[in-house]
């Protein structure tokens, strides 16, 4: 345990509007309360939400704003009712950092659809102050939200498991979609349809990635273990796959019809939409109703289901598909996802970064 009564600051990378470029910026953390571990982010993957959440697709975000929800860090201090972690364990945090305890969700253990639930950024804590996430040098998180990562799993390989991961594998358990033999398709190749490839082949199914272009057919053949590959655009390929699969992970980030993947589903099959889309998607309902389809959501997964995604890849030998760089480069990464120029999550080394110096230095410069 360190000194329980300082207020520390520290420094992220921010969005100041809804342009979404970030820059340095220091803030306080709350001091460490009794249940509070200190994390000291060692890595912080980029999601397609941090660009929705930076750039205020959704209307409703504050700034500044420091994004980041697929952190790992070490424990670097620990309150004094906190069993679980120890100085020098290394912990990831995701993108909930608080919930009510009491409602219908968090005592059925996912939090995640608690009404009450906060934010790990754009939101505000207990305190009345923002939460800020993890592209910073530095969280303060509530033990209920902090998952170990276990042995065998590289820390920069386990941040995109914090989001992408057990986005894919909290629906696919939920819906009993875990049978091996299931036919599954993984709408849009990025950084969560890749986990989706990942998580639903070592589940033993037959796995086709939907894409928009035919640029990552051979590495999902070839590298992902993808079994096969649809060009949405390929109107002969789409028929011919017609009530072919048992469900489909929709990751798609932007509005897109959803008529051709309906078509795709099988008698009962399941489309499971993943992606955050502020406008209405549309469908004639002779496409549900035809074959009992269901068209459903899902958000993020439980903490339960964030630890034990981290041991399902550890067990099954998974690895994330990364691109590391340094907090430097987020803003061209932030601009190279949304132009799906990665393959397939970047993930960035904020401590090999230096952050607080890079902030003194950005500091210095305009005094
Ligand atoms: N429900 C939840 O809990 C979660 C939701 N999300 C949301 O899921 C969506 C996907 O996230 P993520 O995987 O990080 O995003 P990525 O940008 O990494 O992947 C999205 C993929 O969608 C396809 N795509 C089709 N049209 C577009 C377009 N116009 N712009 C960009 N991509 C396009 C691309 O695949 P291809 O080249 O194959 O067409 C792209 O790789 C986002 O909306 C994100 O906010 C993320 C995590 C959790
Ligand atoms: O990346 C994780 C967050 C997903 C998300 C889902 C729904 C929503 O309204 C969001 O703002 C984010
Ligand atoms: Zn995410
Ligand atoms: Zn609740």
């Amino acid at each position: 345990m360190g000194s329980l009564a300082s207020e520390r600051k520290v420094v992220g990378w921010a969005a100041r509007d809804a342009t979404g470029h970030l820059s340095p910026y220091s803030y306080t953390l709350r001091n460490t309360g009794p249940e509070d571990v200190v994390v000291k982010v060692l890595y912080c993957g980029i999601c397609h939400t941090d660009i929705h959440q930076a750039k205020n697709h959704l209307g409703a975000s504050k700034y500044p704003m420091v994004p980041g929800h697929e952190v790992v860090g070490e424990v670097v201090e620990v309150g004094p009712e906190v069993a679980k972690y120890g100085v020098g364990d290394v912990v990831g945090v995701g993108v909930i950092v608080g919930c009510c305890r009491e409602c219908s969700p968090c005592k059925a253990n996912v939090e995640q659809y608690c009404n009450k639930k906060i934010w790990s950024y754009n939101d505000v804590y207990t305190d009345g102050r923002p939460t800020q996430g993890g592209f910073a040098s530095t969280m303060v998180v509530d033990q209920k939200f902090v998952v170990k990562i276990p042995a065998g799993l590289a820390p920069e390989q386990a941040a995109p498991l914090l989001c992408a991961g057990v986005t894919v594998y909290s629906p696919l358990k939920h819906f009993g979609l875990t049978t091996p033999g299931l036919r599954g398709g993984i709408l849009g190749l990025g950084g969560v349809g890749h986990m989706g490839v990942k998580v639903a082949k070592a589940m033993g199914h037959h796995v086709t990635v939907i894409s928009s272009s035919s640029k990552k057919r051979a590495e999902a053949m070839d590298h992902l273990g993808a079994d096969a590959y649809l060009v949405s655009s390929d109107a002969a390929a789409m028929a011919a796959a017609a009530d072919s699969l048992d469900y489909i992970i929709d990751t798609v980030p932007v509005h897109h019809p959803l008529e051709p993947y309906l078509a795709l589903l099988k008698l009962d099959g399941k489309l499971v939409l993943l992606g955050v889309i502020g406008e209405p998607l549309s469908f004639v309902s002779p496409m549900v109703m035809l074959g009992r389809k269901a068209i459903t959501g899902s958000f993020i997964g439980s903490i339960d289901e964030t630890a034990e995604v981290l041991q399902f890849c550890v067990d099954k030998g998974l690895t994330s598909q990364i691109e590391v760089v340094k907090m430097g480069y987020v803003n061209e990464a932030l601009e190279r996802l949304e132009r799906n120029d990665v393959r397939y999550r970047f993930v960035v080394d904020v401590a090999g970064s230096n952050v607080e110096a890079e902030a003194a230095a950005a500091d210095a410069a305009s005094n």
